[in-house]
Formats: structure tokens, sequence, C-alpha cells
């Protein structure tokens, strides 16, 4: 059981419970077969959305479930440790709602929002580029204005849930300077959107991710969200708390490992004893537990920071680096303790270990964490912009 220093209140300890229960009973005995498959599983984000978990950090009056980043991201650590490609996508969706619940017009939200929030319309966010990644200002794809519309242009690379998402949040060039860029809904179905076929990953195979095509979309003004030239901002203040979700679900990958590895060394005996009491795998096993617990402390660290108002941007990039990093360790050394069989398909920390790498890679580059941590230090600040709309220096 996830380890804490502080405790939720009952009925959000509850919720956790209940997550956990879910993701033992009911995603546990499916898993390896949607990985193995690559099928997406469309209808477990119909029961997350059902419970709730797919809007839980956004306020009530939106249709979400009020509760404290904190409390979100332990519920997003319980998935995680079974199905991290179900976290990644529920860390997705939470993302691509962030623009709107925060700088959406109160038109905007009580047209979307509940659906959103409530788990009906699952969501994507298009920022990054085939040739725009790291440097999201450095992107390509264009929104003309066209009378009442803007009309969209372009190719969004990498997006989770590309072709089966119900709403896709896209960053677009409106202007030729670096940061004119604005933040615009546009639903699936539009007229010239499509998908390129998923990519073919080595791991969050379930996870469709693919390249989406806009060939002249035409998105009607109202569904920009926030004002023209915003949405470089309003994408970097969505990635700070989408890299605490990331975090988490790295943690709970980390945390999934080393728990089957625990099990394994109890039972499996060399030299005629239990592996576990030998001391080259207890120490293995030490550190291991060391890194997951570590990885949890920062990230809650950062999310309570979040849940108060402060400045978390610097604090959300070093648990994001740092869980990302231990998760590559645990489940390496996870593979380790099982041996011969941990290489194996026929047992799960194989697929943990693929799974871990991307999470070094997406939502910012572990190198790009640093680089924000580095100008940080050096003393650049950047303002805090929460789904609230609070800003903070
Ligand atoms: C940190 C970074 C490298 C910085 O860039 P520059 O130097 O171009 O931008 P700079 O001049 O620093 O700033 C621009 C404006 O923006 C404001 N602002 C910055 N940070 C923030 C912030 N944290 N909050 C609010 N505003 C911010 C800044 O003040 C400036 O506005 P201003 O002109 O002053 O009005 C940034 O680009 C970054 O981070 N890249 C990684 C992208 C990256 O992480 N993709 C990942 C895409 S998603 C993905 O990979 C997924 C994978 C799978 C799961 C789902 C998603």
């Amino acid at each position: 059981m996830p380890a804490s220093h502080v405790m939720p209140s009952e009925e959000s300890a509850d919720l956790i419970e209940i997550v956990r229960g879910l993701a033992d009973r009911e995603l546990a005995p499916r898993v390896a077969k949607a990985e193995a498959d690559e099928e997406f599983p469309r209808e477990v984000f119909r029961t997350l959305g059902a419970m709730g978990v797919l809007g839980l950090p956004y306020p009530e009056e939106h249709g979400g479930g009020g509760q404290p980043y904190d409390v979100y991201l332990r519920v997003l650590e319980e998935v995680a440790r079974v199905w991290s490609g179900v976290a990644v996508g529920t860390s997705v969706h939470v993302l691509s709602c962030f623009g709107l619940a925060g700088f959406g017009t109160e038109e905007q939200r009580r047209a979307w929002l509940p659906g959103m929030l409530g788990g009906d319309l699952l969501g994507a966010y298009c920022l990054s580029e085939p040739h725009a990644g790291s440097d999201p200002a450095a992107m390509t794809t264009r929104a003309v204005r066209d009378g009442d519309d803007y009309v969209l242009t372009g190719a969004k690379a990498w997006t989770t849930h590309g072709g089966r998402a119900d709403f896709y949040t896209v960053m677009a060039r409106t202007s030729d300077d670096r940061k004119g860029i604005s933040c615009f809904l546009v639903p699936a179905g539009a007229e010239g959107l499509s998908a390129d076929p998923p990519e073919r990953k080595m791991g969050l195979t379930a996870s469709p991710t693919a390249t989406m095509r806009l060939d002249g979309v035409r998105v009607p003004a109202e569904r920009r969200i926030g004002a023209e030239g915003d949405g470089l901002r309003i994408a970097l203040a969505a990635l700070d708390s989408g890299r605490l979700g990331i975090a988490a679900v790295a943690t709970g990958l980390a945390q999934g490992a080393l728990d089957h590895a625990v099990a394994y060394a109890k039972e499996r005996s060399t030299f005629g004893r239990p592996i576990i009491e030998h001391q080259g795998l207890a120490f293995l096993l030490a550190d291991m537990e060391a890194a997951v617990q570590t990885a949890r402390a920062m990230t809650l660290h950062a999310a309570r920071l979040k849940d108060l108002g402060l400045p978390f941007g610097r604090e959300a990039s070093i648990a994001k680096m740092v869980a990302t990093d231990n998760a590559m360790k645990v489940t390496t050394d996870a593979v380790q303790v099982l041996g011969g069989y941990g290489y194996t398909r026929d047992f799960p920390v194989e697929r943990y270990m693929r799974e871990a790498k991307v999470m070094q890679i997406f939502e910012g580059t572990n190198q790009i964490q640093r680089m924000v941590i580095g100008r940080s230090l050096a003393g650049n600040t950047t303002p805090v912009i929460t789904s609230l709309g609070r800003e903070k220096h």
C-alpha cells in the first residue's frame, strides 16, 4: 500500500480505495492481452468517467470532482500500478481539458465541460509537430482568420488518442511572432481533420498515438480558447500540471514493477532459501523501494504547492524528471530480479520496462525538465497559471 505522510480526507481515501479495487479486479486481468493485441480499451475510460475520475481535479461547478490535485494523482497512481496506458490516457484527457476549464468563456464551459469532465467526451492534446517537439514555439501549423472562422492547416505529431478522441485541444500559429500561438477546440469529425495510422511503439501499445492532419479545418472563432496569442502560455501552463500526472503515472508503474519483483523474490529459492533472503537481492529491492518512495514524495510535494496556489513549475519538472528516471531504473531492476523469466513476455515486468522508457521522453524530455529547473535557478520566473485562472509570479 502506498505510504504517505499526509492523509487524504475520508471521502478521498474511499475513492482511492475504490479505484485500487477496480484496477486489481477489472484492469489487471485484461491488460496483458489488450497490450499484446494493441486494443484501445475505450470502455474503460467510460467507466472511469462515470466514476468521476476524468474530471477529478476540476471544480464541481463545471462538472468536475472538486478534488485536490494530490488526490487525483494518487488515483492516477493506482491505475498506473496496473495499466499505465490507461493512466497516461487519463492524464492526457485531464491535460486536454485544462485550457477550456481555465481560460474558456462561461458559454464555452457550459457547452463543453460537462461532457469533457463527465467522461462522455475523450480528449487529446495537440502541441508537438513533426519538426517542433522540445521547442513548441517553432510550430508551423497555422490558423488563419476568415470571417467568423479560423482555418487550420498543418500536422500535429504524437497525439495520444489521435483518431479516437472526441475533441482535440490544438495549438496553432495566428501570427508570425514566435509566440503568436492560439488555442482551439476542434471536435472529432470536423471536415479536414484526419489521423495517420497509429505509431508502432515499443510500449503503451493499447494507447493509440497518431499524427493528426489538419487540412483546412474550419473552426468557428467561438471555439478559440483564450485570446489570440495566449496559446503558448496556456500550453506551457497545462504542461506544468500534466507533468505531475506523468510523475504519478511513473510512480505507479514503478510500484507495480516492484510489487511483482517482491512477490517473485519471496517465491523463488536459490541455494536453499528464498532469493529475498539473499543480501544481494534484498539490497536491490531496498533501493527500488527507496526510489519509488522518493518519486511519490516529490510528486505529492509539488501537487500540494499547486493545491495551495503557490508556484510549482520547478517542482513539477523535478518530480517528472525524478519519477520517470526512477521508474526506468526500478523497472529495469525488476527484470533483473526475475532473471531470465523477467525477460520473457510470460511475466509482466518486461512490459513495465518498455513502458517506463517513454516517460523519460514525453511531456518534455528529461533534458527539457533540467532546462526548466536550470532557468528557474537562474532567476527566470514564469507566471503560475492554475486551471482556475489564478496567476502568481
Ligand atoms: C521550457 C521551454 C523549453 C521554454 O520554451 P521557450 O523559451 O520557447 O518559451 P518561454 O519564452 O520561456 O515562454 C513563452 C511564453 O510562455 C510563458 N510561459 C513559459 N512557461 C510557462 C509556464 N510554465 N506557465 C505559464 N506560462 C509560461 C512565458 O512567460 C512566455 O510568455 P510571455 O512571452 O512572457 O508572455 C518549453 O518550450 C517547453 O517546455 N518545451 C517542451 C515542450 C513539451 O513538453 N512538449 C510535450 C508535449 S505533450 C506530450 O509530449 C505528451 C505525450 C504523451 C502524453 C500526452 C502529452
